[in-house]
């Protein structure tokens, strides 16, 4: 049976939610290094691998490359809360850095399987009780994944973008 338009929601949400998660990696492999929060030059390849598969997909490039705009700085959001948190209270800062080298390609899966999901819910994106199911999608996934005020902040940021109308 097709998947229903609350199951696909959801699978976007929770692959959001997990790209939201994936940031204290992120963070932790960056902090007390040279290397900055923002990496423009790796954002540019993301948004290009995007704008390049979406037609493929039956999306528009630019509609596709503005969700995964959301996905990014919801990102960035959850490093620059953890770097005020280690710098506030330096007993919780990570001691032990993950390779970004390792946790990009997780990234790169993530996007593939967000771009799958972004298409899977095109109807439903563009129906008027979008926002009430991707509300409560966010809800649930903030649960499931407990997040804390900062990722559940995160997480809203990541699905401001997935209703298109
Ligand atoms: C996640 C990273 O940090 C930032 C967020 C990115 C993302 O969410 O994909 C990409 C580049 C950086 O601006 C990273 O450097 O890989």
């Amino acid at each position: 049976a097709p998947a229903s338009a609350s199951e696909s929601l959801w699978r976007l949400t929770d692959l959001a939610a997990r790209r939201v998660a994936i940031a204290d990696q992120v963070a932790a492999a960056k902090y007390g290094t040279p290397s900055p929060i923002d990496d423009p030059v790796r954002e540019q390849q993301i948004y290009d691998s995007v704008a390049s598969r979406a037609p493929g997909l039956g999306l528009d490039p630019a509609d596709a490359v503005r969700f995964f705009r959301a996905q990014i700085e919801a990102n960035k959001l959850v490093q620059r809360g953890l770097y005020a948190r280690w710098d506030a209270h330096p007993a919780e800062a990570p001691t032990t850095r993950p390779d970004l080298g390792q946790i990009r390609p997780v990234i790169d899966g993530l996007n593939t399987n967000l771009l799958t999901e972004l298409a899977a819910t095109t109807a439903v994106r563009a129906s008027r009780s979008c926002p009430v199911r991707q509300r409560v999608a966010a809800d649930v996934a903030d649960l499931v994944h407990r997040f804390d005020v900062l990722h559940a902040q995160a997480l809203g940021e990541a699905t401001s973008a997935t209703c298109s109308e």
